[in-house]
């Protein structure tokens, strides 16, 4: 099959489809020329800097906006579960996590449960949202979204307020999402961080379309070193990591120095510790083996889920 027809195939089973799309607003384009799909189980990531045209494109992907020239072609009766940047709620009100499930419509009980629980948090549904950690309040906002079962799940900045180690938890959780679910998921990211680590396809806008492609794809492009410089190399930094060993199909360990073991522990000596010679410093290659699963720390660390 030619590139073409792959694309032709993909963008037959679309969630939603951009072609060309664009915002004119006061005589200025806000974004041009956009083009992507999100199909049932891809996390596209939408980066670039602030004011590149993220949010705008969203919009039109959702269809709270009309492109002003292009299309965009969304399935029929398409389910779209939506996580805001910002959330206009009164703090003066008290306000719990199972009042905020249902704000915008009822749900049965047991959808909320199934949605708190899939989140992690169906410990707090009666927790005020205003005591809630910026980790958790993200939980809480997405458990809200998957709660009526989309199709489609558009993630603005959804670890905002949150740490390092949070973060990589809620992207954990986006793509244990992704999989049960099996929703499509369109990602903004307002920050670099660590969200390239579980996109399939990242879409670099900066007023148009300026790189796109696989995480490492992008990273690697020469325009989007251009467009982020040194804070672009941090995360490039992430994915150019090298591996010293690497996890055969029947479960052991192929070493650089060609030994295979039966595990990967930090005490079988072929590891370097972590002033430079040591497990949490290195990364490796697993085959037939989904990297969702782990944990990437910002430093290239991880640990298996
Ligand atoms: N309704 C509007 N009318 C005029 N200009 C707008 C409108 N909405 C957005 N803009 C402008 O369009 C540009 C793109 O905005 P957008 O919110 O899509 O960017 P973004 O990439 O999401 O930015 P950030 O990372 O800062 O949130 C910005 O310059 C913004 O000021």
């Amino acid at each position: 099959m030619t590139d073409r027809m792959v694309h032709k195939a993909k963008s037959a089973e679309a969630l939603v489809t951009l072609r060309g799309a664009g915002v004119s607003r006061g005589g200025r384009w806000l974004v041009r020329g956009v083009e992507f799909s999100v199909s049932p189980g891809e996390i596209v990531t939408l980066i670039g800097p602030n004011g590149s045209g993220k949010s705008t494109t969203a919009k039109m992907a959702t269809g709270v906006l009309k492109p002003s020239e292009g299309e965009v072609v969304r399935r029929a009766g398409l389910k779209v579960g939506y996580v805001p940047q910002k959330l206009a709620i009164d703090w003066t009100m008290p306000l719990t996590i199972e009042r905020l499930m249902t704000l915008t419509g009822a749900l049965p009980a047991s959808e909320i449960d199934a949605a708190l629980e899939a989140t992690g948090i169906a410990h707090m549904k009666k927790a005020e949202v205003h005591h809630l950690s910026g980790g958790e309040f993200q939980r809480a906002l997405l458990a809200r979204a998957i709660a009526r079962k989309p199709d489609l799940l558009v993630l603005d900045e959804p670890v905002q307020g949150v740490d390092y180690a949070g973060e990589a938890l809620l992207y954990e959780l986006i793509g244990r999402i992704r999989r049960e679910i099996g929703c499509g998921i369109l990602l903004i990211s307002h920050d670099l961080h660590i969200v390239m680590a579980e996109a399939d396809t990242i879409i670099c806008l900066n007023g148009h379309v300026c790189c796109r492609g696989t995480p490492k794809a992008v990273s690697e492009s020469s325009e989007y070193r251009n467009l982020f410089g040194m804070r672009g190399s941090a995360a490039i930094a992430f994915y150019d990591h090298h591996h010293d060993h690497e996890h055969l199909p029947d479960g052991r360990v192929l070493h650089a120095d060609g030994s295979v073991t039966d595990h990967c522990h930090p005490d079988d000596g072929h590891h370097r510790d972590h002033d430079g010679h040591g497990h949490a410093g290195h990364d490796h290659a697993h085959y037939e083996h989904d990297h969702a699963r782990h944990d990437h720390g910002p430093k290239g660390g991880h640990r298996h889920a």
